[in-house]
């Protein structure tokens, strides 16, 4: 959830806080709280150096949190008066830094050890006190995480969605390519990328305004959607121009497609009075290459078909658009 530089400092201003407790423990002679210190300054002191050197099998945080957890349950059994107001740290960080099921199973372990340490020194109207005030804090910093994770859930919908026409945006287009591409590499098979233009919109737009231009955008991404597979995902890439991945689909499906859209859009008022054509390209996504080279050769066959004239699809291989167009004549 926290980014690498915020983690990193958290690491190593624990690591150091922990360095400081050992010593003054040190000085103590409690040696059992120091060998379980220095264990704790040695933990954060690896997290730091694995997030510092950005590994991907840094520890989790819930690894941690469960260390520290033991550590504080040892040190509060050591010296109770001294760390049981910890605990409200302790809970903070639970649900600043956990999921939610995690989170609560660390504070009910939390809360129960804290408890039964300290009904063991407390006046039992502090005890009561400290118990009801532990409790609040747990209940207001889960509900707090929760809001938190409900609006940050929104806001990354938001920031993937396109508002005029509700498909996903060029954001969430680049990270599903990504993925696409990266489960292609895996198991094989073949996916298609299409990039469909709407022909001379700038001119709907001059001719019958924006909002009516706004109403064609939203009626053909209707229309393409309606006919896709679920497995399939369409996006408005900007403008009048959408892009969709086709997994599981060859070439020559992927090119029947898209001339089943253009023939569809050419044939239909999408909305009153308004008659659309579009220009598609298609390509075939290709093993082991990365997204942009993928969709630069979609958008460059879409150029090509608008070069040629529009109303028309260009793909890899010319030839299944002559097959498919022979059969239709
Ligand atoms: N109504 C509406 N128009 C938009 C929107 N986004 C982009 N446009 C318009 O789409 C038009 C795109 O124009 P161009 O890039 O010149 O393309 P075109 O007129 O379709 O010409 P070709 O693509 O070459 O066939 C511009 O007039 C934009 O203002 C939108 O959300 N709503």
């Amino acid at each position: 959830m926290l980014n690498h530089s915020v983690k990193l400092k958290i690491f190593l201003v624990s690591a150091f806080a922990l360095l400081i407790g050992a010593i003054f423990k040190a000085v103590e002679n409690d040696f059992i709280v120091v060998v379980a210190d220095v264990l704790m300054v040695g933990i954060f002191l690896l997290a730091a150096f694995q997030v510092a050197t950005k590994r991907e099998r840094n520890p989790s945080d819930f690894f941690i949190l469960q260390m520290v957890t033991l550590f504080y349950m040892l040190v509060v059994y050591r010296s109770p008066e001294v760390i049981y107001l910890w605990s409200y740290p302790l809970v903070m960080a639970y649900y600043f830094l956990l999921p939610h099921q995690k989170a609560i199973s660390l504070n009910g372990v939390l809360l129960a050890w804290s408890a039964l340490i300290t009904y063991s020194f407390l006046p039992i109207e502090y005890f009561a006190r400290y118990i009801v005030t532990l409790s609040t804090a747990s209940v207001f910093a889960y509900s707090f995480s929760v809001l938190v994770a409900k609006q940050s859930e929104i806001l990354k919908q938001q920031a993937q969605t396109d508002i005029l026409t509700g498909l996903s945006n060029r954001r969430a287009m680049e990270a599903e390519l990504v993925t696409e591409l990266s489960r292609l590499k895996r198991y094989k098979g073949d996916s298609c990328l299409m990039i469909l233009d709407i022909d001379h919109f700038k001119s709907i737009n001059d001719k019958f305004g924006h909002a009516k231009g706004d109403k064609a955008l939203n009626a053909l991404a209707n229309i393409v959607k309606q006919r896709l597979r679920k497995c399939d995902r369409i996006f408005r890439y900007g403008g009048e121009e959408f892009v969709i991945i086709l997994p599981n689909t060859e070439l020559q499906h992927g090119v029947l497609l898209a001339e089943y859209f253009r023939e569809l859009v050419s044939h239909t008022e999408l909305i009153d009075e308004v008659n659309l054509t579009i220009s598609v390209g298609v390509t075939e996504m290709v093993v082991g290459e990365d997204w942009k080279t993928c969709f630069e050769r979609a958008d460059r066959h879409l150029y090509v078909a608008k070069k040629q004239g529009r109303n028309r699809t260009v793909s890899d291989k010319e030839d299944f658009l002559q097959i498919i167009n022979g059969g239709v004549g």
